[in-house]
C-alpha cells in the first residue's frame, strides 16, 4: 500500500499476486494544484462544485502531516499497520472557508490485506460557530442493486429519478448521486474474476460516475481510453450535509476488501459474497478497475 501526503490520497493497494487494485490514471500529477486522478482522493469539505470551493473541495490538493499522537480509536483491534495523518487549516484557507478544524485520517491495513479508512473531522473553532460539509469515495462498473435507489443525475441538473434498469451498464457517461443507499456495496470486476466490497458508515449516498470516451478526452490528466478501466463509485454525504458545532467531531469509516468472485451476470449472492469476507467501512472516494457494482441491504 502507498499513501501520498499529498491528498492523504491511498495511490496503491496490491494483493498478495502483487496485482494493483486501485486505478491511479497515467496521466495523472502528484503536485499541486491538481488532485491525483486516482488512488483514494478525499473530497472535503465539499463534494461537487457548488459552493465555494474549487471542485471537490481542498483537502485533496493539501500537504497532510503525519499525526504523531493522535486521539485513541476504540477499534484498533483489527489491524497493527496503519499511519494517522492531520490535516488543519492554512492561514490562506481562511479565505475559502472561515473555520477551524482537525481532519485526523487513520489509513489502515489488515492482516488480510484490507484497507480500512477511518475519517475523524472536529470543529475546533473558538467563536462559537458550527459548519457544514459534504464529503465522499469514488469507484468503477456495471452496477447492480441499485436499480430501485432514487438518485439525482448530475448531468441533468441534479433532478430527482428512481433508478429502473435491472442493471446499470456503462454505454455512455454516468453521473449519479444515489441517495439513501446501503452500507454494503459489492462491486464485480468480471474481467479479473474479483469482487471488491465496500463497507461505508457515515455516508448515507453513494455516487456513480464514467467520463466515458468524450469527457475523458477533455480530461488534461486522464488517458483517452483509461474510462474503459474505471469506475467511480464514492460512498457520500451530499444530500444531507454533516453539521457540526464547536467540539463535535463526525467520524465516518471504510472498509475495502478484494476477493476472489466466480460472479456469472445474475448470479451474485451479495450476502454471500459479503458474509465471507470481514469488511466494513467508512468515507471519501475510490477508483477501481471492476464491472459490476451491487449494493445489498
Ligand atoms: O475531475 P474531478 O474534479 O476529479 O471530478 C471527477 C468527477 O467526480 C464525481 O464525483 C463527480 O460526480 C463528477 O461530476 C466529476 O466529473
Amino acid at each position: 500500500m502507498q499513501v501520498y501526503l499529498y491528498g492523504a490520497n491511498v495511490t496503491s493497494w496490491k494483493n498478495d499476486h502483487g496485482e494493483e487494485l486501485l486505478f491511479v490514471s497515467s496521466k495523472a500529477v502528484f503536485k499541486p494544484p491538481k488532485a491525483i486522478r486516482g488512488g483514494i482522493p478525499i473530497c472535503f469539505p465539499q463534494v461537487g462544485g457548488l459552493g465555494n470551493f474549487e471542485q471537490h473541495g481542498f483537502a485533496r490538493t493539501r500537504v497532510w502531516t503525519i499525526d504523531q499522537n493522535p486521539p485513541p480509536l476504540q477499534e484498533s483491534n483489527s489491524y497493527r499497520a496503519f499511519v494517522d495523518l492531520i490535516l488543519r487549516p492554512s492561514e490562506g484557507d481562511f479565505k475559502f472557508w472561515p473555520h477551524s478544524y482537525e481532519f485526523r485520517l487513520r489509513v489502515a491495513l489488515t492482516p488480510g490485506g484490507d484497507i480500512i479508512l477511518i475519517s475523524r473531522i472536529r470543529n475546533t473553532n473558538r467563536d462559537g460557530k458550527p459548519f457544514t460539509f459534504t464529503y465522499a469515495f469514488h469507484t468503477e462498473v456495471r452496477v447492480e442493486g441499485l436499480e430501485t435507489m432514487d438518485y439525482l443525475d448530475n448531468l441533468k441538473g441534479k433532478e430527482r429519478f428512481t433508478e429502473q434498469a435491472d442493471a446499470l451498464t456503462f454505454e455512455s457517461e454516468v453521473d449519479k448521486t444515489y441517495v439513501s443507499t446501503p452500507n454494503k456495496i459489492a462491486i464485480i470486476d468480471h474481467e479479473k474474476k474479483r469482487t471488491y466490497v465496500v463497507w461505508k458508515e457515515g455516508m448515507p449516498d453513494a455516487v456513480v460516475w464514467n467520463p466515458w470516451d468524450k469527457k475523458a478526452k477533455a480530461i488534461a490528466d486522464f488517458g483517452d481510453d483509461e474510462y474503459k478501466h474505471m469506475l467511480c463509485v464514492e460512498p457520500a454525504a451530499i444530500e444531507d450535509p454533516i453539521p457540526l458545532k464547536p467540539g463535535e467531531e463526525w467520524t465516518g469509516r471504510m472498509h475495502l476488501s478484494a476477493v476472489p468472485s466466480s460472479y456469472c451476470s445474475g448470479q451474485l449472492d451479495p450476502k454471500r459474497v459479503l458474509y465471507g469476507t470481514n469488511c466494513c467501512i467508512y468515507l471519501i472516494a475510490v477508483w477501481q478497475r471492476v464491472s459490476t457494482v451491487s449494493s445489498i441491504t
